[in-house]
């Protein structure tokens, strides 16, 4: 399997907000009791080579380096025992965010579908083998026009992966090729059209986008 099957084969893209207790607190957030959850749609993916591209009424658009685990066996009700069974790999991914729209959604108690949901609002990296990665304890990064903005341990993550998995497949029914994106560590903020986001895991894989104006 690789990143190409995943995008093509990836039924639901599911998300988890404020896995990182210093992001909740940058946002002023609380820290949730079980995990958030909301599903972004799989026309948001975008791979290397293309670009992120604001929309019109996005005024604020923020970076959110993220973890993305990529589902290999189906699943419900997983138990946290057996989840890391149920993952194929891993995969780097941004979970672009209006952060303009979701400000105006929380205020009216909206759902964040808009604000996360456009074309190109979840760039990922190429698939990487689960033999190939210690989730539990690597880096994420991710650097506008060469300038660091977040760097975060997945260590700190407040519901580890079988954690989540436990918790997300007691609502959905987990497929092969979903993808779950596993919550930003801090350091989120604005990008602009003509700047370019490199993002990596450790220095073992490097991904990079550039940011372009409504077409
Ligand atoms: C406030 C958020 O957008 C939550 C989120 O997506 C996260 O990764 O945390
Ligand atoms: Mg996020």
């Amino acid at each position: 399997m690789d990143v190409r099957q995943f995008v093509r084969l990836g039924r639901k893209i599911v998300a988890v907000g404020r896995n990182y207790r210093a992001h909740a607190a940058e946002l002023g957030n609380t820290v949730p009791e079980q995990p958030m959850v909301f599903l972004k749609p799989t026309s948001s993916y975008v791979t290397q080579g293309r670009p992120i591209v604001i929309p019109p009424r996005v005024t604020e658009l923020h970076h959110e380096v993220e973890l993305g685990v990529v589902i290999g066996k189906e699943g419900r009700d997983i138990p946290k025992s057996s989840a890391l069974s149920h993952v194929a790999g891993y995969a780097l991914a941004l979970d672009m965010t209006a952060r303009n729209l979701q400000n105006e959604a929380k205020k009216k108690g909206h759902p964040w579908s808009v604000a996360k949901g456009y074309d190109t609002f979840c760039p990922v990296s190429d698939f990487i083998d689960r033999d190939q990665l210690d989730w539990s304890s690597c880096t994420l990064w991710l650097k506008v026009d060469g300038q660091e903005k977040q760097r975060g341990s997945t260590s700190n993550m407040i519901f580890p992966i079988p954690d989540l998995l436990a918790f997300i497949s007691s609502i959905f029914t987990l497929e092969p090729g979903d993808l779950i994106l596993t919550g930003t560590p801090e350091g989120v903020g604005p990008v602009v059209p003509g700047q370019t986001i490199t993002a990596g895991l450790d220095d073992f894989l490097e991904m990079t986008f550039p940011v372009v104006g409504p077409r």
